[in-house]
């Protein structure tokens, strides 16, 4: 598993606001493999997310991804930290399904047509093969979703997070990312309202208003967030 640090990280808002915090201070270190963050709208959960990839830098504070700061090693850091966007169109930047696949493989010295094989090969993993060439915009939104998913596992992260992977998504498919993210081999960290998909984790932090009001184990949190938090 990866070791993720988070030391006295605050973010604060962009000026003219710039005094008030939005997260933090945080000091943490993650090195379950399933983790969950867990917390009312706007308390800051997806701020905590991002941080962990760079996609947002602390004001104050470090955060370290094996050792890689995420401010100095952002390109190291984010090879190893893949992010998915609870909304996809955050996400899906090329034409078609497999083009966008095809994206995720491109750090991976392949010819043309082998990362064309091997972007149908991830997306026939998900059931989604058939879409390989049709446009990313008439997928409905839970074939995004998927497909998002499929393009941030292509690039082979150690660390995946998740900033609410099944919002977009049937029972069907709820499940069916649920069942897959836990299979992963890799370190998954992931954002969640749904709180039997937490449950699920080693470890949940609960977040309110900036800061971590509860962490440990997952059962405990959710209970923790539904009798004090919610
Ligand atoms: N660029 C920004 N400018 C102003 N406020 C911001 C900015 N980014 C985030 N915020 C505020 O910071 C707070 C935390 O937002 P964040 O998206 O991290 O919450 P969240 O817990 O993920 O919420 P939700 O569950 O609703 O997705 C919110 O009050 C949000 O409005």
């Amino acid at each position: 598993m990866a070791r993720i640090e988070l030391d006295g990280v605050t973010v604060a808002l962009p000026e003219p606001h710039r005094a008030k915090a939005i997260l933090g201070p945080v000091t943490a270190s993650l090195t379950e493999q399933r983790i969950a963050l867990i917390g009312p709208n706007g308390s800051g959960k997806s701020t905590f997310a991002r941080l962990l990839n760079g996609l947002t830098q602390p004001s104050s504070g470090s955060v370290l991804i094996d050792g890689l700061n995420t401010r100095k090693h952002s390109a190291a850091v984010r090879r190893r930290v893949g992010f998915l966007f609870s909304d996809p169109a955050a996400q899906l930047v090329m034409p078609t399904a497999a083009e966008d696949v095809a994206l995720s493989l491109r750090r991976r010295k392949l010819s043309k047509n082998e990362r064309r094989m091997e972007a149908h090969a991830w997306l026939a993993r998900f059931g989604l093969d058939h879409l390989a060439d049709v446009s990313v915009h008439s997928l409905s939104g839970g074939q995004r979703q998927l497909l998002a998913l499929t393009a941030a596992l292509a690039a082979e992260p150690n660390v995946l997070i998740a900033d609410e992977p099944t919002t977009l998504l049937d029972l069907r498919n709820t499940r069916r990312i649920g069942d897959y993210l836990f299979s992963l081999p890799q370190q998954l960290v992931i954002v969640t309202h749904d709180l039997e998909l937490a449950s699920r984790c080693d470890r949940a932090l609960v977040i309110d208003s900036g800061t971590i009001v509860f962490d440990g184990p997952a059962r405990a949190a959710t209970d923790y967030y539904q009798a004090v938090v919610a």
